[in-house]
């Protein structure tokens, strides 16, 4: 296959050739007759997209994703590896829960790591003889799952995962820091009707800063590779940069603050939760200045009929893997980030700090993971279009650049109206 005249995120004007999944060729391809030649009328070609933080929450929660749902919502957004979450039930603890998941994981259309959990009675032996992505996300606060570890079992992890060689996803809050007195008395109606600013003023920023930089130090203590999940403020990106460890920032804490909160209620709650308008622009500024290693969803969805509760019985989390890399593109098409920039902390960051040397960037020898951008074509984001299973988005009414067709090592996944039979794998294995 020979994918021709397109424009990579560096300016340059290029051919592709791809050949058994991999990309063969970069530059001035030789025209061969007998091979499927794919115009780009020279549209942005981006590497896929690897988003190292999703819950497709199966096995478990089949009610509000699947594999099948969260994978496709995931190619329809430019996404063609994800990472998926321990807190499913079973929980990603033991061998054997482990392997619930793989199983559940040959649904995916896309490439996919499966992470390891840490709670009182995981089974470390069992859990680190499968092929885990990396240890995490290993909770310091309870979230959606109530899996929050106390420090010891923290320390243990970080030197297990040390000795096995692989990194540490940590969701960082220091749940003693939490303000209790917020959430307390009147917290409005449902859904939207309910005071979502009290889950900002509760899970505080404070307890965010304190719980990265102990995280970077314990893991520094145990010779791990740590990397902090979910950077919410600048005081938690500092405290990882300072500490020695990678960060990631989801979509929802560049895009949305407490200023959204009014609108989306209970559908604005999640952990860490929105933050201010001065530090979401903070966590906008670092990551276009470099500072901030990756862009990664927290994907965590739940349905409307369980968001539509008071604010304490919502649950905690909202979608993100369809709308990640549009976002960041409508961003760049406004001037507020350079394509590089966008490349580098969805794709080649990603694969960088978790070692997938085949994924993530586009020449010769690397898997044919691609999508490909129409920049003058943005459109609105809406719900409704959106494929995963829970039907909604906060950020609905924002403008994206959605990908004209994404293709997994050559394979077409989606092709902007449909998903094609392709069978992820994973990519540790
Ligand atoms: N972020 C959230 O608010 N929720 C996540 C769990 C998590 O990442 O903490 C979920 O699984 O629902
Ligand atoms: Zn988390
Ligand atoms: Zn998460």
């Amino acid at each position: 296959m020979r994918i021709e005249n397109a424009t990579l995120a560096d300016g340059r004007v290029v051919d592709v050739r791809v050949e058994d999944g991999e990309i063969t060729a970069v530059g001035d391809v030789e025209g061969d007759t007998d091979e499927t030649v794919i115009d780009a009328d020279g549209n942005l070609l981006l590497p896929g997209a690897i988003d190292v933080h999703v819950h497709f929450r199966e096995p478990g929660f089949e009610h509000k994703e699947t594999w099948e749902t969260g994978s496709k919502s995931a190619a329809a957004g430019g996404v063609t590896t994800v990472v998926d979450q321990p807190n499913t039930t079973p929980t990603t603890t033991t061998g054997e829960g482990f392997d619930a998941k793989a199983e559940r994981a040959e649904h995916s259309l896309i490439d996919y790591g499966i992470n390891g959990g840490v709670t009182p009675d995981w089974d470390p032996e069992s859990l680190f003889d499968r092929p885990l992505f990396a240890l995490g996300e290993v909770f310091l606060a309870d979230s959606t799952g109530d899996m929050g570890i106390e420090a010891d079992l923290f320390a243990e992890a970080a030197a297990r995962a040390a000795e096995a060689g692989i990194p540490v996803t940590v969701h960082a809050e220091d749940a003693d820091l939490f303000d209790e007195s917020a959430i307390e008395g009147d917290l409005g109606g449902v859904g939207r009707d309910a005071n979502a600013d009290s889950w900002s003023a509760y899970r505080s920023a404070e307890a965010e800063a304190v719980a990265v930089e102990r995280a970077a130090r314990v893991g520094d203590e145990a010779g791990a590779q740590i990397h902090i999940a979910h950077t919410s403020t600048p005081e938690g990106v500092d405290a990882a940069r300072d500490g020695g460890a990678t960060c990631e920032v989801t979509p929802h804490h560049l895009f949305l603050s407490r200023d959204d909160l009014d609108e989306l209620g209970t559908y604005g709650r999640m952990n860490p939760p929105l933050r201010s308008e001065a530090r979401r622009e903070a966590m906008f500024e670092r990551l276009a200045a470099g500072k901030i290693d990756m862009v990664a969803t927290d994907h965590a969805p739940h349905t409307v009929e369980e968001k539509e509760q008071s604010l304490l019985d919502a649950p905690s989390g909202v979608p993100g893997v369809e709308t990640m890399v549009p976002l960041l593109l409508g961003a760049a098409v406004e001037g507020d980030l350079s394509l590089e920039r966008v490349r580098d902390v969805v794709a080649t960051n990603p694969a960088d700090v978790f070692g997938l040397p085949a994924k993530g960037k586009i020449e010769a020898g690397a898997d044919a993971d691609l999508s490909l951008y129409d920049l003058d074509s943005p459109r609105e984001i809406r719900g409704d279009d959106l494929h995963s299973k829970c039907g909604w988005t906060p950020f609905e009414g924002f403008t994206g650049v959605f990908p004209e067709w994404t293709m997994v090592r050559g394979e077409m996944v989606w092709d902007g109206e449909s998903f094609g039979d392709v069978a992820g794998e994973n990519v540790r294995e």
